[in-house]
């Protein structure tokens, strides 16, 4: 489908089952691969990332039985380092597929090429081969300096002490720590300035955790982690509903009105992204949480601005800036320097296309300022590629105002089913 249009949507109201975290899946499945045992993850996400991520872990020699529906999966791990391809692993545009196999397919012996889509030649890696290089890796940039596509030579990590830059993405960090333990000594990796998106740093260790490997987190300052260990399958696993994807529905429901209640992401959650629900509270949104589920209802005064510093929720931090189309005053999203190098430069996407709508908008290097317009406008909203671009923007229908979304089926992404389920809530 070349475009979608949302016709205005008055109020909202419903319960939604969020499908599965993305950073989950994609962890969960590549520590299974490592693991010792066979693991059975239920509630795996069924999106374009995750396809990636098995297609390189199958190419890998890793097996693994599907379920139909593709939300259950069985993997028979490795018992360590994995095998080798002769095929090139084409990883799409999933960060979280090309950054932790380009540490973890260090650890074997062999060579393996990475590759992705154009997009994926945009985005930095420097970073994380600096650090792996300096633990002995041999890898090889077979396009531009600091970005896929790689060759690796693999012969094994050494120990140490190491350094990784954490100011770019977090993924380096993550990348390092889930290949840490098959390294041939112990590992202290230190930050080296600034860290960001931190919450995914704990993402990542809980998940290390489920599959029996312990690190020592000295503020997030240092990691300490022992060397030749082996993963070992917790068995069976259920991947959370993915809390940047539930952000979408909560937001519907601050904006339009009506209750919405969305199961999969609560307070016992460990990601991040549920920090989100905090954000839609400053604006003056009724938030109540329980162990697996968020729900928000609006509140009786129209949404206010919020001036706030999102560096810990970059993903979730966009559907603010199309909330904040309905808040009254500007709101400021700050600390966000890495929009620039994901999917789009989503700082310069997001400020053309709020534009686009009647928004008054300054774009800064590292932040965003949004002034809702008197009335929204009918606009064809371009997403480049973008599956956040997409969902955002599913929210200027909340109003009077129909809305355009160009190639909505980027959400494909992470959330193929997404304007289906957002149907749902429309009243
Ligand atoms: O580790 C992860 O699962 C992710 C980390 C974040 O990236 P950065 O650390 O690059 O901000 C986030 O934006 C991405 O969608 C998923
Ligand atoms: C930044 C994102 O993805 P990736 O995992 O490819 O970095 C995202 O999903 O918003």
């Amino acid at each position: 489908m070349d475009s979608l249009t949302l016709q205005p949507i008055h109020s909202v109201a419903g319960e939604v089952q969020i499908p599965g975290s993305k950073s989950l899946s994609n962890r969960i499945l590549l520590l299974a691969a490592l693991a010792e045992g066979t693991t059975t993850i239920t509630n795996l996400l069924d999106s374009d990332d995750v396809r990636h991520m098995l297609a390189a872990l199958s190419k890998l020699g890793i097996r693994y039985e599907l379920s139909d529906d593709k939300r259950t999966c069985k993997v028979t791990g490795a018992a360590g380092a994995l095998g080798t391809s002769d095929l090139p692993l084409f990883l799409g545009n999933a960060g979280t597929a090309m950054r932790p196999l380009t540490a973890a397919l260090c650890l074997g012996q062999g060579e393996y090429e990475l590759t992705g889509e154009p997009r994926m030649y945009e985005r930095p890696i420097g970073d994380l081969v600096d650090a792996l290089r300096a633990l002995g890796a041999d890898i090889e940039y077979l396009g531009d300096e600091n970005y896929p596509p790689l060759k690796i030579r693999a012969n094994g990590l050494g120990g140490g002490a190491v350094k990784i830059k954490g100011n770019i993405s977090s993924q380096f960090l993550t990348a390092l720590l889930m290949a840490a333990p098959l390294a041939k000594e112990d590992l202290t990796i230190t930050v080296d300035g600034e860290l960001v998106s931190k919450p995914y740093i704990d993402i990542t260790l809980h998940v290390m955790s489920l599959f029996g490997v312990d690190v020592k987190n000295n503020d997030y300052q240092s990691f300490e982690i022992a060397g030749q260990q082996t993963y070992q399958s917790p068995d069976s696993i259920m991947v959370e509903g993915d809390a940047s994807s539930a952000s979408y529905f909560l937001a519907s429901a601050a904006i339009a009105g009506g209750t919405v209640r969305v199961y999969g992401v609560g307070a016992d959650s460990v990601q991040g992204d549920k920090r989100f629900a905090e954000v839609l509270e400053k604006m003056g949104a009724q938030v109540t949480y329980g162990p697996t589920y968020i729900e928000v209802t609006r509140g009786e005064q129209p949404l206010k601005a919020v001036d706030l510093d999102l560096n810990h929720i970059p993903d979730a931090a966009m559907t603010i800036a199309t909330t904040a189309l309905f808040a009254e005053g500007t709101t400021a999203i700050r600390n966000i320097y890495n929009w620039r190098v994901k999917e789009t430069d989503r700082l310069s996407a997001m400020a053309t296309e709020l534009r686009k709508v009647g928004a008054d908008v300054v774009e800064g290097e590292d932040f965003i300022k949004v002034t809702p317009p008197q009335q929204l406008q009918h606009a064809a909203i371009d997403t480049y590629d973008d599956h956040r671009m997409a969902m955002c923007f599913s929210l200027v229908a909340l109003s009077d105002t129909p809305v355009t979304i160009n190639d909505p089926g980027c959400t494909a992404k992470t959330f193929p089913e997404y304007f289906d389920l957002f149907a749902t809530i429309a009243k």
